[in-house]
């Protein structure tokens, strides 16, 4: 029997989180992630394969907000739940996802899809590109003093229960959200994501703690973490598990990164991802010993080029015309006028000469401003067709802020 591939139901449910599951080593989820997963899964955007009643694909999305350079928050197809079973792998079940998904997301009229990938060598020949990077720590608590700021003392810090500081923790981030690319505007339940903590993932650390920072009176930050005890033969060497760190102000940031150095009994910090962009590593003096590793970390495709390009603004006034390429979604192939300053842009097809050409995967790498088509064109991936278009371009796209996502999805 063939198979066949549809969007999913909601009784299908089940199956199709238990075939994902198995794809991705058949851990079990505990019942709390797997209720928080279901509530999540917009199910009618799922997508599975059947195979004589066996679900052998899944695929799915989100509908997020995510903000781009300029600020506005642009409507994504967070792409989700891909797999596909061990006995059907590479005979083209995720490229049959793949082509229906960007499908349905052109037809909902969202100009972007965007995802985080297992392996970075899926994607690009569906047109992702590598768009942020996330920079982890790894801070010697031992030789490097506590961050410190003029006014740090009056920042008043709490021990909270996570669960219960939620919506203070929440209001924080949602003031965040627009001041970086990259970032999510968490719909109502994602605010619960950070606080999962199950006990068979903590990997010998401890519960999840949270520290608020509080200036007059209001939360003005939050640190999300747990420590992980260990010791050798001349003392304690514990490990501080970061699991987010946010504040509305340099002073409130300060004062939670010197509260996370300094808990007894630990000797380092470990922060999974923060910004290429962020102060830490300017908060203490010697970097080197913040053990600075970067890793891509969202992919951006875009759906519809023109949209995608006019709903960002850019740095410094751009006219250009793009020769795009995009074999997978051919209906964005062509020639594109780009006209843009900084405070908005239109981006509308054109029979005239184009100045640079590019895939539609590196137009994803540079969308946020996270990765400079110079950098791209130095690696051959972006072509100048008319002097100076490169330089000019190249500029206008870059990002005062750098973009980041701040959690996977
Ligand atoms: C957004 C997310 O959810 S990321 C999570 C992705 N899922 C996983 O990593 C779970 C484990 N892996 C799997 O389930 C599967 O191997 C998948 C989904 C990655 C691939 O599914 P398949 O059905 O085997 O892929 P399919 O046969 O359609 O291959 C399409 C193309 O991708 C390539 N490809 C597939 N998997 C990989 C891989 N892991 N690395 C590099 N290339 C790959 C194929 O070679 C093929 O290349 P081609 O364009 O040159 O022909």
């Amino acid at each position: 029997m063939a198979s066949e591939l549809r969007t999913l139901r909601d009784a299908e449910w089940d199956d199709w989180s238990d075939a994902l599951d198995r794809a991705f080593g058949g851990v079990p989820p505990s019942r709390e992630n797997r209720a928080l997963r279901r509530a999540l899964t917009e199910v009618e955007r799922g997508l599975a394969i059947w195979d004589d009643g066996d679900c052998v694909g899944t695929a799915g999305a989100f509908s997020f907000g995510l903000t781009v350079p300029g600020g506005a928050e642009v409507p994504v197809a967070g792409v989700t739940a891909v797999s596909v079973r061990a006995t059907h792998r590479r005979r083209g079940l995720l490229r049959s996802m793949m082509r229906r998904q960007l499908g349905d997301v052109r037809e909902r009229g969202e100009p972007l899809a965007v995802l985080t990938a297992s392996e970075p060598a899926i994607y690009g020949r569906f047109g992702y590109g590598p768009a942020t990077q996330d920079m982890e720590l790894s801070v010697d608590t031992v030789r490097l003093p506590a961050p410190d700021l003029p006014g740090v003392e009056d920042v008043r810090l709490r021990l909270v229960d996570p669960a219960a500081a939620v919506a203070d923790c929440e209001r924080v981030y949602a003031r965040l959200v627009p001041g970086r690319p990259g970032m999510l505007a968490r719909r109502p339940g994602w605010e619960r994501l950070p606080v999962l903590d199950e006990p068979g993932r903590r990997d010998g650390a401890g519960v999840l703690q949270c520290v608020v920072a509080e200036a007059a009176g209001e939360v003005v930050g939050y640190a999300r973490f747990a420590v992980k005890p260990s010791h050798d033969h001349a003392g304690p060497t514990g490990t501080v598990l970061v699991r987010d760190v946010e504040a509305l102000d340099p002073v409130g940031y300060a004062a939670l990164w010197g509260f996370l150095f300094g808990i007894d009994l630990t000797t380092s910090v470990s922060v999974p991802g923060r910004p290429v962009d962020d102060a830490l590593p300017h908060l203490v003096p010697d970097m080197r010993r913040c053990g600075i590793r970067l890793e891509e970390s969202l992919f951006v495709r875009p759906v519809e080029v023109g949209a995608a390009l006019a709903a960002r603004t850019y740095r410094t006034p751009v006219d250009v015309v793009l020769a795009v390429s995009d074999p997978f979604c051919p209906w964005n192939e062509g020639r594109w006028r780009l006209s843009g300053d900084a405070e908005g842009a239109v981006c509308e097809r054109t029979t005239a000469p184009a100045g640079l050409a590019l895939s539609v995967r590196e137009l994803g790498s540079a969308y946020l401003g996270g990765f400079a088509l110079s950098a791209l064109a130095a690696a051959g991936r972006v072509r100048e067709l008319r002097p100076g278009a490169l330089t000019a371009a190249s500029r206008a796209f870059g990002s005062e802020v750098a973009p980041w996502l701040p959690h996977g999805f």
